[in-house]
């Protein structure tokens, strides 16, 4: 198992001072920057785009940047999120006419790469690609919107990723997404998760270090 790492979702930072706090949540003991990607026709929301992740590498940014596309195609975000700095790719099951080769294109363009699981999507869809995986994404809401409520079969879902994982003998992280916080985290973990990626729990707090600190102490646990 991996070490365990914690990815605020800048979808519910205040946009107006984007730069300033993504850098908070990171000042405040954050490992890594969960960039949600929305394109108002994959998912009903729209959000921001290649050029927004650049303008986060030049303001300072140099934690690493998990860019998740909820788009359709999606190789030609790719492609422009590999120039703006992304760090981490992943894609939707559904939203590539070719998953591999988008996979492919990721690594090729030196960042890593990853595939997201809807509530409802099979881990099958991961069988052939384990190899090309740096990330598995489980969404545990369905995509569009931070704030909802955690879909408990998700923890279902994890377990059996987790032991495809194991059983792969790949570096694989298993990353979630959606209604995490410090009351479920250390379940979420017990699953077999090693990433978290939390939106409102942490950008909806007061004190970004303190709900950050809860959660990392929940996992020590
Ligand atoms: O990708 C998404 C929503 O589509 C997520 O990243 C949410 O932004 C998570 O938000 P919370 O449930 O943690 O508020």
């Amino acid at each position: 198992m991996k070490d365990f790492l914690i990815a605020p979702s800048i979808l519910s930072a205040d946009f107006a001072r984007l730069g300033e706090d993504t850098q908070a949540v990171l000042d405040a003991g954050a490992d890594i920057v969960h960039f949600d990607v929305m394109d108002n026709h994959y998912v009903p929301n729209l959000t921001f785009g290649p050029m927004v992740c650049k303008a986060l590498r030049d303001y300072g940014i140099t934690a690493p940047v998990d860019v998740h596309l909820m788009v359709r195609p999606v190789d030609q975000m790719i492609e422009s999120f590999l120039k703006a700095g992304a760090s981490y790719i992943t894609f939707h099951a559904e939203a590539s006419d070719h998953v591999d080769r988008s996979l492919q294109m990721i690594r090729a363009g030196g960042a890593k790469a990853g595939l997201v699981l809807n509530p409802a999507t099979s881990p099958s869809c991961l069988e052939y690609v384990m190899d090309k995986l740096d990330m598995i994404l489980l969404m545990s809401v369905n995509p569009g919107f931070g704030g909802q409520k955690f879909i408990p079969a998700t923890l279902d879902k994890a377990r059996k990723v987790r032991e495809m994982i194991d059983a792969s003998g790949y570096d694989i992280r298993l990353e979630i997404d959606g209604g995490v916080g410090v009351q479920n985290i250390r379940e979420i973990a017990d699953a077999g998760v090693d990433t978290f990626v939390a939106g409102s729990a942490i950008y909806g707090a007061d004190d970004y270090a303190d709900v950050i600190k809860q959660m990392r102490s929940e996992l020590a646990g």
